[in-house]
């Protein structure tokens, strides 16, 4: 697909329509025709380099970010891959190469008489939500949930200031004195206000973004990017904070430039959208209705093609998901079952009323009233359940062999801490009332206790915590073979037909993490590359691979498709379900999964395993799910339960069920 002049033109002369009664003040940022490297292109590759690591990215751009606009105009990155949506910021920041260089300028900032906002990497503060924790200083789940505070546990208010050594000097404290107006309108908007005494480590996920978007915002920036803000935010909280984000964009305090992924709904106020495929070539650049008017007529015309790739698929999504309240997957379902000879399968495998049920064995795991708080703070289990028609305390909540749990809740409902009851990564594992494969963890008369590494031998996990501590320096293939050991860095214990999985697992994700993918089957890149060095979606699919691929008894998916590319992810979910038997082909209805031939090394999930899922976002939840649980925020009832017959792909009701809308 080309960007044609044509479609540069349109783009333009929209831009400098919008911008009508202040044309006079300068772009914050002015692009005329650039394009951008990672390297100086005439730079020569690394011994054992690719000599195409160093594509062209976003080649020929031209785009003015106004100082101001009326109508306002609020601009997002559009593009399958994160890679690239991060790359597009970063751009306006000044990062990257520019050629020719004389192409980017910052004119409005050369005005500022405050020297700091003369500089784009500071007036433009750039937010980035990849493995988030670590700039919390990284703990493992077991650390978050010990009493006693390490030196690195500073609390909110602290992090907020930057005030983070033991003993401030009067100088620093000075120095780093926040206006007390901006400090309480920041709190007031983004809700946090509560948690200012909380160590950083023990936020939760929603809570944590929203304390990095208040961090960017105190330091006054002209601009704030923000990089895939809704990735792990549930519905409420997005659309507060998309409600935020856009009464700051309204008053240009700062003005706000976002990064969505294609299934990302576009938040109304978005006015303008760069639309760049994976390779960071840019299909549309304009006002929101031209682009998506161009995406539409690419989309109509697909329909009329027989051949599709990733990419046509990819742009068909994006043209069918242009608002707020855009469902694809519905118009999908519906135009497909017009067809009653064919039957619509959701992308891994299910029907929408699925035939096949898994049958269920013993309890793996059985919590009996359990309730966790802090201090005062009830943080689990705070209410009276309907137990078999009896009200009882704390939360009760079996999981059997084989059963597809999906956990839910808002954000801060206690959904990582529940996970963490089955992990063990609790402490109060050992006092609440929760037995893991029909044992405590403690010693019981006549039955000893489960230990820790029985528990996580038997366990395959995939989280953002995870994430933030697996170490960067493991070769990819080392790293995914540690699912076979007692951590990450301890030699795994594996067998012949272990090795095949491994191989064969790598050999058929290779598109999707090697950085420089070669089609011959060979594995010597997964020796050579090192865990650090692959893309945050690549590093994502590793970790699910690594939860999964010894088909342990429990996987648990704790927000483990966020971050991915989308159609990555749409690989992996098909690969939990039904492993190598199935593949995606592309049609012109979207990936569809097909039965495959061939040998098996890695089959889906198996009837001896449970399944737990913790997602926001409905295109992560595995069409495998069939039992959910709705955790409640504080103080506000019990949980809800419920029940699906299909993948909540095919039926948007499903996810509505659980929203309570
Ligand atoms: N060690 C701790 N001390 C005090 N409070 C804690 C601690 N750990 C977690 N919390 C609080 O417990 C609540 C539940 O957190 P949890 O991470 O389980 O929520 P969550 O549902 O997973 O949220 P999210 O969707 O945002 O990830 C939050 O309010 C969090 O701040």
């Amino acid at each position: 697909m080309r960007r044609t002049p044509a479609l540069f033109f349109a783009a333009s002369r929209c831009t400098k329509l919008h911008v009508s009664h202040r044309l006079c003040s300068e772009p914050i940022v002015k692009i005329a025709n650039g394009t951008f490297y990672r390297q100086h292109p005439s730079s020569k590759a690394a011994p054992g380099q690719d000599a195409n690591s160093n594509p062209p990215l976003f080649p020929n751009l031209t785009l003015a970010l106004p100082s101001f606009s009326t109508p306002y105009q609020h601009w997002a990155i559009l593009s399958p891959s994160s890679t690239i949506r991060t790359a597009f910021l970063q751009i306006l920041r000044g990062q990257y190469i520019c050629s020719p260089p004389t192409a980017r300028t910052h004119p409005y900032l050369s005005e500022q008489k405050d020297s700091r906002l003369r500089y784009p990497e500071r007036a433009i503060e750039y937010v980035g939500f990849d493995v988030e924790r670590k700039v919390f200083g990284g703990a493992y789940l077991s650390a978050r949930y010990e009493s006693l505070k390490e030196a690195t546990d500073f609390t909110l208010q602290r992090y907020l200031t930057g005030i983070i050594t033991m003993n401030p000097g009067e100088e620093e404290l000075k120095e780093k004195a926040i206006d007390e107006k901006v400090m309480s309108k920041v709190m007031n908007d983004l809700e946090l206000e509560r948690f200012l005494q909380k160590p950083v480590a023990m936020l939760s996920n929603g809570q944590s973004r929203r304390a990095r978007i208040g961090k960017a915002l105190l330091s006054q920036p002209l601009v704030l990017c923000l990089d895939a803000p809704f990735i792990g935010l549930d519905p409420i909280v997005s659309k507060h904070i998309s409600k935020v984000l856009h009464k700051l964009a309204e008053a240009n305090a700062p003005r706000v430039v976002l990064s969505l992924r294609p299934q990302d709904a576009v938040p109304d106020w978005i006015t303008h959208v760069v639309y760049a495929d994976e390779n960071g070539k840019v299909d549309a650049v304009g006002s929101k209705e031209y682009v998506f008017a161009y995406l539409k007529k690419r989309y109509e015309q697909l329909d009329n093609t027989d051949t599709m790739d990733a990419r046509m698929v990819e742009l068909k999504e994006v043209g069918t998901h242009l608002t707020e309240c855009g469902n694809f997957e519905a118009s999908k379902v519906s135009n497909s079952t017009s067809s009653p000879s064919t039957t619509v399968l959701s992308c891994d495998g299910y029907e929408n009323i699925d035939p096949l049920k898994v049958p269920t064995g013993e309890p793996i795991v059985e919590m009996e009233g359990v309730r966790i708080s802090y201090g005062s703070n009830s943080v689990l289990g705070d209410w009276e359940q309907d137990v078999n028609g009896t009200k009882q305390n704390g939360l009760h909540f079996t999981i059997n062999r084989g059963s597809r749990w999906g956990i839910f809740g808002a954000n801060g409902s206690g959904k990582t801490t529940l996970i963490s009851l089955v992990t063990s990564d609790h402490p109060q594992t050992y006092s609440a009332p929760v037995k893991l494969f029909q044992r405590s963890r403690l010693p019981e008369p006549g039955v000893p206790g489960i230990t820790i590494f029985e528990v996580q031998a038997r366990m395959g996990h995939a989280s953002p915590e995870v994430h933030a501590l697996f170490p960067k320096y493991l070769t990819i293939k080392t790293a995914l073979k540690s699912a076979w050991s007692e951590t990450p860095i301890t030699k795994p214990k594996m067998n012949e037909q272990d090795e095949k999985r491994v191989d064969a697992a790598l050999r058929w994700f290779e598109a999707e993490i090697n950085p420089s993918p070669k089609p011959n089957g060979e594995l010597e890149w997964t020796s050579t590359t090192l865990f650090g060095e692959i893309s945050y979606s690549a590093q994502r699919v590793l970790l699910f691979l690594r939860a999964t691929i010894r088909n342990p008894d429990i996987v648990i998916l704790d927000e483990a498709f966020s971050g991915m590319d989308d159609l990555a992810r749409v690989k992996c979910l098909l690969f939990l379900s039904r492993g190598q038997s199935m593949e995606l082909e592309y049609t012109d209805a979207g990936p569809k999964p097909v039965a495959r031939e061939g040998e098996v090394v890695v089959p889906g999930l198996q009837d001896h395993q449970a399944l737990l899922c913790v997602s926001h976002s409905r295109q992560e939840i595995p069409g495998c799910i069939r039992d959910w649980i709705c955790l409640p925020e504080s103080g506000t009832g019990p949980p809800r339960f419920g029940k699906w017959e299909g993948p909540v792909e095919l039926d948007g009701g499903r996810w509505d069920e659980i929203w309570d809308w």
